[in-house]
């Protein structure tokens, strides 16, 4: 393995448009333009209502159209790096897109058609019986599913991550399954994603919420030598959900977005060479902070679906991906001029509207007077008036703050009921003896009243205890919802939770 082959790759699948969509008058509007380039050609309207389309052309380390299948998109892109584990690298590949893209079809594939998992699942077995028989090869596969680590291969089980002394980074109880064959391994990837997709609530939706680790690692006597990651990410729309009026929908969709911000930061680090890496920025970038570190490869697939009714979402998903890696420093082999501009976008046909003052859409709503009135806004914040005030950064760490405060206050809570509960076994053994014991004739009375006492002084001590640290967490969940209501004036303003700014997590001090 030489330290010329690029750290990162960025690449890009496009699937086709199915049955479904071509039914609605769904229609292709990306185009790969060379190898490596593409063009979306989004349509607009006017006010007037004439149609214009507007062009925006990009540039990453490959383009796969959709008549590519997953074989060759294997041997074109993880094939020559998953041996590099062999050699002691951590060699990482991400699915990132909107729900529906192709992540799944990617890294799993479908009956006839393998996935990425299989295709190197193949390689690593024949490498390892032919050359290096005394290497152990193990799996585990988990998912992060509303900020929680859930085992795949052991019922779902909760995991918890712990930093040692060392700062490495452990996975508390996680299943490590010895395999020894592909048909092996495969057999236990099936039984996990069974339980990812039916899960909790048996909804696919599930799926598309969480962000599913699956490591093959390879062991020589007992110490990790290499490791191969598959990560399919959440749907990266799911995001978007921080304004949705569910509570609960919400803060998963903040997490969901976090992690997808901080595993951006992480690999645009790593590619600028970085001492320095926010992998602590969420859960899912700290599990997976020894792949960062080191020797490592990873590759970014975005999944782009091709329909005109996806155009947002395939263009926030280009747009995270160019933005995870820096333009090619130096002797780029294509001579596509696009590889220089990375990124550009051309109105064609008829130029764009004039964008429109801020002033008329911040009054749209009527929303302002409706949380004055109910005490959520100060007579001094107006929000109309003030909205330069409020920059990016300070409402992104406002919720930031806010959402960590409500997870905060769950562990604990829970913590707290979980240890009661293991008490309370106790206490009703010992409420129990003395109850035996004073029915005993001639038993000590005034003992009894003394040890019962004490029981119930314990058991209102732990209510009460148990409830404030109930009335914290619903204070919590009501904050970040005021919060959020004041945010959904403010949002055709601030686009706070759009991917493709860089300056969010930049400013904010995760480490
Ligand atoms: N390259 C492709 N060629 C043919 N069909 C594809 C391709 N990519 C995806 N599909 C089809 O598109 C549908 C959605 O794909 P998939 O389930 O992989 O999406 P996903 O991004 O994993 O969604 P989710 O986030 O919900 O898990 C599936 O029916 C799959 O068969």
């Amino acid at each position: 393995m030489s330290d010329k082959e690029p750290k990162i790759q960025v690449i890009i699948r496009k699937r086709p448009l199915n049955s479904k969509e071509i039914s609605k008058g769904d229609i292709d509007i990306l185009f790969k333009t060379s190898s490596n380039s593409l063009v979306v050609r989004e349509q607009k309207l006017k006010v007037d209502l004439t149609k214009y389309i507007e062009e925006h052309n990009f540039a990453f380390d490959g383009v796969y159209s959709e008549e590519v299948s997953n074989h060759e998109l294997y041997i074109n892109t993880v094939q020559p790096i998953v041996l590099a584990a062999f050699q002691g690298a951590k060699v990482t590949c991400f699915a990132y897109g909107q729900t529906g893209s192709g992540k799944t079809y990617t890294m799993m594939g479908e009956a006839n058609t393998p996935g990425l998992y299989l295709l190197a699942a193949r390689d690593i077995f024949e490498h390892r019986n032919e050359l290096l028989p005394e290497i152990k090869v193990s799996v585990s596969f988990y998912e992060i599913y509303c900020n929680k680590l859930l085992d795949l291969l052991n019922d779902r089980n909760k995991l918890h991550v712990r930093e040692d002394a060392k700062q490495s980074v452990n996975i508390v109880g996680l299943v490590h399954r010895p395999v020894e064959t592909v048909q092996n391994l495969m057999s236990i990837i099936s039984q996990g994603m069974e339980k990812r997709t039916t899960g909790q609530t048996g909804a696919n939706d599930d799926s598309s919420r969480s962000h599913a680790v699956l490591e093959i690692s390879l062991k020589n006597s007992k110490k990790t030598l290499g490791k191969v990651s598959f990560i399919d990410l959440a749907g990266s729309e799911r995001g978007a959900d921080v304004s949705n009026s569910d509570t609960k929908t919400r803060i998963d969709g903040a997490e969901i977005n976090k992690s997808l911000l901080a595993l951006k930061e992480c690999i645009r680090a790593l590619d600028q060479e970085k001492k320095h890496l926010p992998f602590r920025g969420s859960k899912l970038t700290l599990v997976l902070k020894d792949s960062f570190i080191g020797c490592c490869r990873t590759i970014m697939i975005g999944n782009v679906s091709p329909g005109l009714f996806s155009c947002e979402h395939t263009l926030n998903t280009l747009r995270y991906s160019d933005r995870v890696k820096e333009l090619k420093k130096t002797g780029t082999k294509d001579s596509n001029p696009l590889m220089l501009l990375r990124q550009n976008s051309t109105i064609v046909k008829i130029p764009s509207e004039e964008p429109k003052p801020m002033s008329l859409l911040y009054k749209k709503s009527g929303e302002e007077g409706r949380l004055r009135s109910k005490g959520l806004l100060s007579n001094h914040n107006n929000l109309l008036s003030c909205s330069t005030d409020f920059s990016k950064v300070n409402f992104m760490k406002k919720h930031e703050f806010l959402m960590q405060e409500i997870a905060e206050k769950e562990d604990e809570l829970v913590t707290a009921h979980q240890k009661v509960l293991g008490e309370i076994q106790n206490l009703m053994e010992f409420e129990n003896n003395i109850l035996n014991e004073v029915l005993e004739p001639g038993s000590d009375m005034i003992m009894y009243i003394n040890k019962l006492e004490n029981v119930l002084s314990y058991k209102e001590a732990v209510n009460t205890e148990i409830r404030k640290k109930v009335e914290i967490l619903k204070k919590a969940i009501r904050d970040e919802e005021i919060f959020n209501a004041v945010l959904n004036i403010q949002k055709p303003a601030i686009d706070l939770f759009d991917l493709n700014h860089d300056d969010f997590l930049e400013n904010i001090p995760f480490d």
